[in-house]
């Protein structure tokens, strides 16, 4: 007998649902190419992790593999398990919306639905997952998730005007609070500062750091500062010669970035390539 699927969780008070990610043994595959070689993560609860390596390794796709999007590609194929909080993500009996709810992603390009009110965006993912709430609970949940995402107090007074009308660094905090107000055990970003200025990139990463607090954060950067400034752990990808991707090195970001155990991880942290 399965224990409960941590995805199914009914409304569980802010903190309580830390939860720790771990992948065993990923190997991911686009028609007969492979992309990931048994790459195994521990993703610890409440911490962020970062996700490094060059192009193409394969980190967007282990990230995607975290939430069951991998599978909606015809040709990809999969092995391995993800656990959240020990229970297997890919088990026949957790559900995919049971899943999406539970890790919820941001991506790299802000995409809010661009004609509906910023209030509609943030609470569009709870028709999606068929989460009733009433007019009162709404209200609160829109001023919580954008207060969570460092949103609220610009646009508190324009909850009606749409989302599109943004700038691109709303935009991308106007998601993080979409993400939230489905509350996620675990947030997945793949880049979600790239299309973004070094003033926006920072209120994402102090939001990102505030985050950390009350849900498992796991985000692909190519920026390195970044990477050292708001990860706790980290993994260095790479993909050789046309090889699958693998995991380097893992661990402590601070030794990872000041004492690499590997010299390739010591090349790609220091921009000797990648
Ligand atoms: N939908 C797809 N169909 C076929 N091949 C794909 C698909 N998505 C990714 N790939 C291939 O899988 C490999 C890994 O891609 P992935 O996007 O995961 O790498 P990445 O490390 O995230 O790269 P980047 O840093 O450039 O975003 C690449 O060789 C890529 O071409």
């Amino acid at each position: 007998m399965l224990p409960a699927h941590p995805g199914d969780q009914p409304d569980r008070p802010g903190h309580a649902g830390l939860a720790e990610l771990e992948a065993r043994e990923i190997s991911a595959w686009f028609g007969e190419r492979q992309v990931l070689d048994r790459v195994s993560l521990t993703m610890p609860a409440g911490g962020i992790t970062a996700l490094i390596g060059p192009s193409g390794c394969g980190k967007s796709t282990f990230l995607r593999i975290l939430n069951r999007m991998h599978e909606l590609v015809p040709s990809a194929q999969l092995a391995g398990e993800v656990l959240l909080d020990g229970v297997d993500l890919y088990d026949p009996e957790f559900r995919l919306t049971a899943a999406r709810r539970a890790i919820g992603m941001v991506f790299q390009k802000p995409n809010p639905f661009p004609a509906m009110s910023i209030q509609e965006n943030v609470l569009a993912g709870l028709k999606l997952t068929g989460t009733r709430a009433g007019r009162a609970e709404k209200d609160e949940l829109v001023e919580s998730c954008l207060t969570r995402a460092g949103l609220w107090t610009e646009v508190r007074d324009r909850l009606d005007a749409p989302g599109g009308g943004l700038s691109g660094g709303q935009q991308q905090r106007l998601c993080i609070a979409r993400s939230l107000a489905i509350r996620p055990r675990v947030l997945l970003m793949d880049e979600p500062c790239s299309a973004l200025d070094p003033t926006s990139t920072r209120v994402i990463e102090e939001t990102m750091l505030d985050l950390a607090r009350e849900v498992t954060i796991v985000i692909v950067t190519h920026n390195m500062q970044q990477a050292a400034r708001v990860s706790d752990t980290c993994a260095f990808f790479l993909a050789s010669h046309g090889t699958p991707g693998v995991i380097v090195e893992h661990g402590d970001t601070y030794a990872m970035f000041n004492a690499p155990q590997d010299q390739r991880t010591n090349d790609y942290v220091n921009g000797r390539f990648g």
